[in-house]
This record gives C-alpha cells, sequence and structure tokens, in this order.
C-alpha cells in the first residue's frame, strides 16, 4: 500500500511516500522556512533523475506546500496512486492509545491537547485540514507520539504535586518520539535473535529533540520527556530537567514574563543556550576540535546528562537486554556515544570502540564487546515507516 506520511512542524512540512510491502522510500521531501519571505521546497525520488528545488512566494504556509506537494505526487513523472494519509501528531493526550481517523471528533480532541504542546500540535493539525482538503477522498490517519508511551503506569507518570492537578487537568508525564522508541524497538528484538514480548531495553532517541525510554518486555515502562517535550535530556535548543525554581526566579527576580522564560526554555537553551553559538552537534564537534571551550562546555554537559538519564532509567527494568542509540546524533557521532558509555561501564554496557566507530558500516549495528552484558546497538530511526505501518494497519482493517 502507498502512504503518504506528513511531519507538519511549525516552520516546515517534510512528507514521504512509502510502499509498505517493500519499507521504500516512493519520494520524500521538505518544505522549509513556511512563513519567511523565501520558503524553499526540495523533492526526491527514485522516479526523478534529480531532485527538484524551488521557491514558493513568500509568506508561503502549509497549505501552499501541499499543494506543490499534490501537484508533483499527480504529474507525470510521478503519478503516485496513493492510499492513504499518515500524519504525526505530537501530543495525543491520554484520549489516544493507538493510531486513529482524524475525523471531527478526533481532530477536535487533538485540539484539546494543543496547549500541551504549543511548538507541534497547533502545526500537526494545520497539516491535516489541508490534507483533508487536498485529499477528500483519501482516509487520514494520525500517528501520536504520545501513544507508545500509554502503558507507563501512574507511578512512572504522576508528578508529586497534588493529585487533583492530574485528576482535573491530566498533569502527568506523557513522553514522546513514540514512533521513533517503538520502530527501534522491534528493530532491536529482530537484531538481537528475541521475541519482542521477551525484548526489554533502554532507547535514546538524539535528534533536535532528545528523549530516552526503558520498554520492558516490548511495552514502555518510563521515559524522560513529561507533560510537554521540554523535560528531561539536553536538546538542540531545549533546556531538558532543571529546578522548576529557576522559572520563578526568573520571572521574580529578573523579571522575565513566562512567555519569555518559555522562548528561553525552548528555544534559546540546550546546546546552543550552552555554546552560544550553534544547536547542531557536527558544529559543535568541529569547534571542538579546534579547541572551542564553549563547544566543549556544551557537548560534554550533554552526554554527562544522557548518561546519568540512562542509568535512572535502569532502575526501571528488571532486565536490560540492550540500549539503542538513534536519531541523528545517536546514529552518527561517534564520540556521544562513546563519551556516554564511559560512565555506564558499571551496568554492563562495554563498548568496543572498533565496532562504535565504524557503526553503520557494520550491518547489525552491535557496538558492544562480545562479553558485555548489556549489548549497544546503533539503530537508524524510522518514524516516517512505523507512521505508515500505523496506518496501514488501521485503513486495512476498517
Ligand atoms: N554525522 C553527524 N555527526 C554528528 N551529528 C550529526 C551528524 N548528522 C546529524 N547530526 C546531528 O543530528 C541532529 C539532528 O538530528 P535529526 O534526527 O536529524 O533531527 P530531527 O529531530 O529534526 O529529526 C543535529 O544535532 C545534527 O548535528
Ligand atoms: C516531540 C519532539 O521533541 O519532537 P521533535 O524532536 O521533532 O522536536
Ligand atoms: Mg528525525
Amino acid at each position: 500500500m502507498n502512504i503518504l506520511v506528513i511531519n507538519c512542524g511549525s516552520s516546515s512540512l517534510k512528507f514521504s511516500v512509502i510502499d509498505t510491502q517493500t519499507g521504500k522510500d516512493l519520494a520524500r521531501g521538505l518544505f522549509d522556512k513556511l512563513g519567511s519571505q523565501a520558503p524553499s521546497f526540495k523533492l526526491e525520488s527514485p522516479l526523478l533523475s534529480a531532485p527538484k528545488k524551488g521557491n514558493l512566494p513568500g509568506g508561503s504556509e502549509h497549505e501552499a506546500s501541499l499543494d506543490t506537494l499534490a501537484n508533483f505526487l499527480a504529474s507525470d513523472e510521478m503519478h503516485l496512486e496513493i492510499e492513504a494519509v499518515g500524519h504525526r501528531v505530537v501530543h495525543g493526550g491520554e484520549r489516544f492509545t493507538s493510531a486513529c481517523l482524524m475525523d471531527q471528533e478526533a481532530l477536535d480532541a487533538v485540539k484539546s491537547c494543543s496547549s500541551l504542546a504549543p511548538l507541534h500540535n497547533p502545526a500537526n493539525l494545520l497539516g491535516i485540514e489541508s490534507s483533508r482538503q487536498h485529499f477528500p477522498e483519501l482516509p487520514q490517519v494520525g500517528v501520536f507520539d504520545t501513544a507508545f508511551h500509554q502503558t507507563i503506569e501512574p507511578e512512572a507518570y504522576l508528578y508529586a504535586i497534588p493529585y487533583e492537578l492530574y485528576r482535573e487537568h491530566g498533569i502527568r508525564r506523557y513522553g514522546f518520539h513514540g514512533s521513533s522508541h517503538k520502530y527501534v524497538t522491534s528493530e532491536a528484538a529482530r537484531i538481537l535473535g528475541k521475541p519482542l514480548d521477551q525484548t526489554s531495553i533502554i532507547t535514546a532517541h538524539l535528534g533536535n529533540g532528545c528523549s530516552a525510554a526503558a520498554i520492558e518486555n516490548g511495552a514502555c515502562v518510563d521515559t524522560t520527556m513529561g507533560l510537554t517535550p521540554l523535560e528531561g535530556l539536553v536538546m538542540g535548543t531545549r533546556s531538558g530537567d532543571l529546578d522548576p525554581g529557576i522559572v520563578f526566579h526568573l520571572h521574580r527576580a529578573l523579571g522575565l514574563s513566562i512567555e519569555e522564560i518559555d522562548t528561553i526554555l525552548n528555544k534559546k537553551s540546550g546546546l546552543l543556550g550552552l555554546s552560544e553559538f550553534s544547536n547542531d552537534m557536527r558544529s559543535l564537534r568541529q569547534a571542538s576540535a579546534n579547541g572551542n571551550e564553549a563547544a566543549k562546555r556544551a557537548v560534554s554537559i550533554f552526554t554527562r546528562r544522557l548518561a546519568k538519564s540512562i542509568a535512572s532509567l535502569r532502575a526501571a527494568l528488571d532486565k536490560c537486554d540492550a540500549l539503542v542509540f538513534t536519531g541523528g546524533i545517536g546514529e552518527n557521532d561517534v564520540q556521544t556515544r562513546t563519551e556516554t558509555l564511559v560512565r555506564l561501564q558499571h551496568l554492563g554496557m562495554l563498548v568496543d570502540e572498533q565496532a562504535n566507530a565504524t557503526a553503520g558500516v557494520d550491518q547489525d549495528g552491535i557496538i558492544s564487546q562480545a562479553n558485555s552484558p548489556v549489548k549497544v546497538i546503533v539503530i537508524p530511526t524510522n518514524e516516517e515507516l512505523m507512521i505508515a505501518r500505523e496506518t496501514e494497519q488501521l485503513v486495512g482493517s476498517k
């Protein structure tokens, strides 16, 4: 089945067309800098001799992107039969435990979760609404970042604040990047040669947003992100964990508004805030190698905090078969893996430096020593394929 997968960010729209039978991309692309003076796009496909690049009129947003996308998919050179559209939706609250057909009632429920993921949900909704207009004949399916984490028990998802805030307002840990954690969990089981429901692992998704999760016998039991995607690990521009007292102090002593504090913690912190020049691990590694102290500070805090979180997630599991690294940093940054694993030897995670340096070349992605009690595996994530599969399952089973 050919599924169009759409991942709408606040200023971008990423898409793939996936043939679920082969798992291969038939087309993929990115609409970037939406809403700016010069939105641009890049469309790729094995059916094209070269990628198509272009610009949209200044100020164009998701709707105009979908116009271009629909024309591209229907063009003579592509002519792709699409059977359903799967949308990444970041926050599904407690309402969505699995993929769901996006009818008006479901859209309203997603809207009611928007205040919990203000960076993500409004854009996701825009994508669904535009897609409904452009492809009215196709089923529109929402696949939720939060769904995979809905197996987490109250002991792990409740914060130690008045219980009423959970009961009346749904304030709890939800967790995100579920499609990625779920995808790499099933890949890890395959690589380990174990049934999924007997596979217990820790997964570290390290992209622009970063989160780690503890998976027991195939089901998520704990994760680092919380009510919103701000909690947990140090990220590209997000602070991750901090003393909540800092928020009050910034407001009362420094006179910053709630909006200003929100912007600082979500957009000006993390690797960018610490280094004062970049949220991009590649640039930071390059600068570190050239002796830049600010870059060194940022990456060493990033890896120290990551190791601490992995160690604490280990306490959520009875046994741990493997630790998985994924996401742009997890898949590519050898040093992040080394620097994290140096701190985790006492948990039986023993890295093989040779295998670590060549991960990605090696087929199975295992980077631990042969006698390591816990295997360490690098697995390229594929959130789009997960979304396509879940979409197919839902529309196929209708
Ligand atoms: N070869 C590489 N070496 C180190 N870091 C990399 C490499 N390739 C990508 N990254 C880092 O991955 C991060 C982006 O991760 P990615 O998973 O692509 O993000 P997103 O969350 O937007 O999907 C950036 O910090 C980038 O620098
Ligand atoms: C939920 C989240 O953090 O997503 P992203 O990594 O795409 O920002
Ligand atoms: Mg990604």
